[in-house]
């Protein structure tokens, strides 16, 4: 358990504290780093959609401003949550509370009307949920759980590459779970379509929660049970058998992606093992 952060739920109307803030996928950014005083941020003015009270930093309590549109703060930047995590991800503690502001904001963002009568909704005191006062609805922060995998066949890996990454990185493959589906049927299905191979009994090795956007990533390691690599055309760019002795560039080390490729290179080298990114 981290000291440093701690996610709560605070009264937006309790006086005082610091505060991100945050605007589709972005945070404010000074030279003092990315908390402001809330006092100071109130007199700006800024286009405000939703204030949340998230947690304890340090042992201050943190709220989080999320905006409309991002405004121009004199002195201060917007910068993507993932350029933050390439600057700060090692800084843990710092990247899970930037990982659940951004959820949070995002989420009270895109429910400030009800989906269901279009009334608009209201936050719901002592617990984290929008409530349409009209129907009664409910709303919680949106969680989407996808499986990712890690496909062996002995001293090689299978991974892919997506036209979203960087030049030159593979990584495990990837996907959402859907509606009705078992998280290992969803493995099997993944891999099946997005690589054309068939795995034999995916394992459960570990999670992590992902904040782009809203992912609970359950990570699988699997064995290859046959086929030829065929990429999906849309969805992959190129997918290889690797040597774990001759590794392509791979994901960020806070990725579980990068974990579960360690964890079994560990494994199959008798390395120590790697520690679970938070
Ligand atoms: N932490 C890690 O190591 C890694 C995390 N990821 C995350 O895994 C998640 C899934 O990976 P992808 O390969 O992109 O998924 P995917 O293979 O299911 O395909 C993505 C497509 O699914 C659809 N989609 C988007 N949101 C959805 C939702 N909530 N439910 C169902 N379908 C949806 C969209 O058409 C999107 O283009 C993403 O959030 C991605 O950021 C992916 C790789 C590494
Ligand atoms: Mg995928
Ligand atoms: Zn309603």
């Amino acid at each position: 358990m981290s000291l440093r952060w701690q996610a709560a739920l605070l009264d937006p109307l309790a006086p005082a504290g610091s505060a991100l803030v945050h605007c589709r996928q972005q945070f404010l950014v000074d030279a003092n780093g990315l908390l402001f005083p809330r006092d100071w941020l109130r007199r700006l003015d800024l286009p405000l959609l939703s204030e949340q009270g998230i947690g304890y930093f340090e042992g201050e309590p943190v709220y989080l401003f999320e905006l409309d549109v991002p405004a121009e703060v004199p002195g201060a930047q917007w910068q993507s949550l993932r350029q933050l995590m390439m600057l700060h991800g090692e800084d843990r503690d710092l990247f899970r509370m930037l990982g659940f502001a951004a959820q949070i904001g995002t989420w009270a963002s895109q429910h400030r009307f009800c989906g269901s009568c279009g009334s608009r909704m209201e936050q719901r005191p002592g617990e984290r949920a929008m409530h349409c006062p009209a129907c009664e609805v409910q709303h919680y922060p949106r969680l989407s759980p996808s499986m990712i995998v890690l496909v062996t066949r002995e001293d090689e890996v299978l991974l892919a590459r997506s036209p979203r990454f960087a030049p030159g990185v593979y990584s495990t493959l990837a996907g959402y779970v859907e509606p009705g589906e078992s998280v290992e049927e969803c493995v099997v299905r993944e891999v099946r379509e997005e690589v054309g191979v068939e795995i034999h009994t995916p394992r459960y090795m570990a999670s992590q929660g992902w904040p782009f956007p809203h992912s609970l990533m359950l990570g699988f390691h699997a064995e290859y049970a046959g086929g030829v690599i065929v990429p999906q055309p849309e969805e992959i760019e190129d997918a290889r058998w690797f040597s774990i002795h001759d590794l392509p560039p791979l994901p960020a080390t806070q990725s579980i992606a990068r974990y579960l490729i360690e964890l079994y290179l560990s494994r199959r080298l008798g390395r120590p093992e790697p520690v679970l990114p938070g």
